[in-house]
């Protein structure tokens, strides 16, 4: 299979390192400002930037993973059923800052979705958007990034694989593959 590296393990700890500083940047002491990455994978994001907002600035920010499985607008259309992954938030969002984390952006439908599920804990002040890879020109939704890692034209015979080292892989890598056609 063809595979292009987007980013490599020490480009993605840079933009791990370049999104704490623009959140600390834009969220001043952090008072009132929430971290949330959505299940499965912006979960994984999150995890390193929480630990690294917290090596760099000393911020304990509150963080939570958000599933927004039942408020996809192709729930029980697929055809092999959607399953939910937990939600795991132990605090209202409530007038707060909002930050979803999340790894591609592709067509902007588990953004709408997380948006839609994340109300359930309160009315955000705010909402911002940050996402290791922006797929640009492919969206169903207009949604736009606040952050991103890199921005990357792509098919839509292609497909962002995003490799974590904590996943098994041998190191973290994002990488434009093209999907394998069903014969
Ligand atoms: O902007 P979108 O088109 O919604 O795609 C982006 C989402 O797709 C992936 O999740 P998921 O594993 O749910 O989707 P996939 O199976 O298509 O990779 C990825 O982690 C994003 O959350
Ligand atoms: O390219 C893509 C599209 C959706 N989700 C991904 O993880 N990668």
């Amino acid at each position: 299979m063809q595979k292009r590296l987007v980013l490599d393990q020490k480009q993605i700890a840079i933009t791990i390192d370049r999104f704490c500083h623009q959140l600390i940047e834009n969220h001043d002491d952090f008072d009132n400002t929430v971290l949330l990455g959505l299940q499965p994978r912006g979960t994984l994001v999150l995890d390193k930037i929480v630990k690294r907002l917290k090596e760099i600035s000393g911020h304990d920010v509150p963080s939570g993973y958000l599933d927004a499985t039942f408020h996809r607008d192709d729930f029980r259309r697929r055809d092999i059923p959607l399953k939910a992954n937990e939600t795991k938030i132990n605090f209202l969002i409530e007038n707060k800052k909002v930050v979803l984390v999340d790894d591609v952006l592709f067509k902007g439908r588990s953004v709408r979705a997380a948006m839609d599920a994340m109300i359930a804990f309160g009315r955000p002040k705010k909402v911002e958007l940050m996402v290791l890879i922006d797929r640009k020109y492919t969206r169903d939704y207009p949604v736009i990034p606040n952050y991103f890692g890199r921005q990357v034209n792509t098919l839509e015979s292609q497909y962002v694989s995003v490799e974590w080292a904590s996943q098994g892989f041998s190191e973290d890598a994002i990488w434009i593959t093209e999907k394998e056609v069903k014969s």
